[in-house]
């Protein structure tokens, strides 16, 4: 079986964004991106900072890691990165979680369709925002979006400023049948910052404010990062 880039294993935790927010999950985070979001809250993902931390791992490690640190804790396992949808061979990964009865959750930016995402459980696609200074390639999205059960993926548009809300707008418009989650944008990237809890609630009231008068943004979920609020943008957490 081919091997995994794997740059964190860690939790158990709540997952702290999208569709199952608050659920006991334990993170598994793979190496690199094919984006570099200006706002990344996981830059050494990509940017070299922490390659020689990268391991090549079998999923069966990757499993056996998982247990070591949390024996029989988790029943749920959230794959990020990263782009983990980079990685041509997850399949064997999710199958042995499947076979030992754990759900599998997986986080990507949309812009690469594997065969294996369709075994997903929940599956966050979070197209980039105008902020990222990305540009997403819409066709791209599309024809990920179009491989996948509408029942098993959720959208999640990080927000910033109202040219990112226009953008969650647009893309709310284009797939009116998937769930689409507003995540207020984490600026405080140094967890050193002062009174993080307070200004990152601040943040997301003022996104609330914006989408409470809104009457084409009725049946949207708008959340905080639940993790961030407790514990800023520390890593393994
Ligand atoms: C680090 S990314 C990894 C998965 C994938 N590359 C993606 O972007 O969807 C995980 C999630 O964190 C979100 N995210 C990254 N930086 C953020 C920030 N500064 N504030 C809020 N959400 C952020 C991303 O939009 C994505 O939904
Ligand atoms: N607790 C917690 N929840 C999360 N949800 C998505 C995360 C991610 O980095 O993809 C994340 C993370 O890093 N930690
Ligand atoms: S796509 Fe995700 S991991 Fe990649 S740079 Fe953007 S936020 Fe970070
Ligand atoms: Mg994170």
């Amino acid at each position: 079986m081919m091997k995994i880039p794997v740059l964190e294993i860690f939790g158990p935790t709540i997952q702290g964004e999208g569709a199952v927010i608050g659920r006991k999950t334990m993170f598994v985070r793979t190496a690199g991106c094919d984006f570099s979001c200006v706002w990344c809250d996981s830059k050494f993902t990509w940017d070299g900072t922490m390659k020689e931390e990268i391991e090549m791992l079998l999923p069966e490690t990757i499993y056996e890691r998982l247990q070591s640190i949390a024996p029989n804790q988790f029943s749920h396992v959230t794959i990020s990165g990263g782009n983990p949808a980079l990685i041509k061979n997850l399949a064997g990964f999710v199958s042995l979680l499947h076979d030992k009865d754990i759900e599998v959750a997986l986080e990507t930016q949309g812009t690469k369709f594997q065969s294996w995402m369709t075994e997903i459980d929940q599956l966050t696609i979070s197209p980039k925002p105008p902020s990222s200074m990305m540009t997403h390639d819409l066709d791209q999205l599309d024809t990920v979006i179009r491989e996948l059960d509408p029942d098993k993926v959720t959208l999640k548009v990080v927000i910033f400023n109202d040219e990112d809300y226009h953008f969650s707008k647009m893309i709310h418009k284009c797939y009116p049948h998937i769930k689409m989650y507003l995540q207020v944008g984490n600026p405080y990237l140094d967890d050193t910052v002062e009174d993080h809890t307070s200004r990152l609630l601040s943040h997301y009231e003022s996104l609330i404010d914006k989408v409470m008068p809104d009457s084409e943004m009725n049946n949207v979920y708008v959340t905080p990062q639940l993790h961030t609020l407790l514990w800023s943008n520390k890593k393994g957490v």
